[in-house]
């Protein structure tokens, strides 16, 4: 059964974060994502999840300077202390607001000097990550990201990132399978769907290349979502796109999928 969870970060834009939740639930969304709660208390938030009965699905830990192109901190040897620092604010807030997963970003290394330094300190930063959520009862996911959208971030390929969690050997861990991103980097889609079943423990979907709504380009959406239904996927895909007009408007292809308000 295909469950949709809305990205508070990429939909109904044209409202402030926190009214977002209600257009979401207006549109029929019962789950949502978004990258980076921060600026609210977690009383804020979960007002608003428990006002709409909205289930979240997935937060990211803060990554730094956002504007200032940094994309987190997993795989800096540098930044260490600011990496212990998110993850143990992620923590709390994933807690408190019962989210069961922590997206940890690992940053753009392309100019660090060593990439050696790089995976060592991936695997230390990764390690402590894992232990400390799966104390809290919680998983930790790692996304591969396209060199188109994110030039120079640590992990751009599925494969590369199954051998670092691999290495990892934590079972907390597991990859966040954006489709947009793995069909610009690594094709072979439905195949990618059944030969990674049970590695991946959240989806994201976007039309490719534009990152519009999963309803133009060139990627058969309906196929997909019978891919994940075919494999037993029973999480969420996470709505993250870049709505063509009014995140609403162009909602028609999700239709099937929402709950209908006032049915
Ligand atoms: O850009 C994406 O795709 C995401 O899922 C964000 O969390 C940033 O990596
Ligand atoms: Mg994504």
């Amino acid at each position: 059964m295909t469950r949709l969870a809305a990205n508070l970060s990429m939909l109904f834009t044209d409202a402030p974060f926190l009214d977002r939740f209600d257009r979401a639930a207006a549109a029929g969304f019962e789950a949502v994502e978004f990258l980076f709660p921060y600026a609210h208390s977690i009383d804020e938030v979960k007002a608003r999840l428990d006002r709409n009965g909205l289930s979240l699905t997935l937060i990211n830990a803060f990554a730094g300077d956002w504007a200032g192109g940094e994309r987190g901190f997993a795989a800096r040897p540098s930044k260490t202390a600011e990496f212990a620092a998110s993850l143990n604010q992620a923590i709390d807030y994933a807690t408190g607001l019962g989210c069961p997963r922590i997206h940890v970003m690992s940053g753009i290394t392309a100019d660090e000097p060593d990439a050696s330094a790089c995976e060592a300190a991936w695997m230390g930063n990764m390690r402590l990550a894992a232990d400390r959520t799966a104390n809290a009862g919680l998983e930790v996911s790692i996304e591969p990201l396209n060199t188109r959208d994110m030039p120079g971030y640590f992990l751009a390929h599925q494969d590369a990132a199954l051998d670092l969690i691999g290495k990892l050997d934590r079972r907390n861990v597991r990859l966040q399978f954006d489709v947009y991103h793995a069909q610009i980097m690594d094709g072979d889609i439905i195949r990618r769907i059944e030969r990674l079943k049970g590695a991946y423990g959240h989806v994201q979907i976007a039309g490719v290349p534009d990152r519009h709504e999963p309803d133009t380009g060139e990627l058969n959406y309906a196929a997909i979502f019978e891919a994940f239904d075919r494999v037993g996927f029973d999480g969420f895909l996470g709505c993250e796109y870049n709505p063509r007009g009014r995140t609403e408007d162009g909602l028609g292809w999700a239709a099937p999928f929402l709950t209908q308000k006032g049915a």
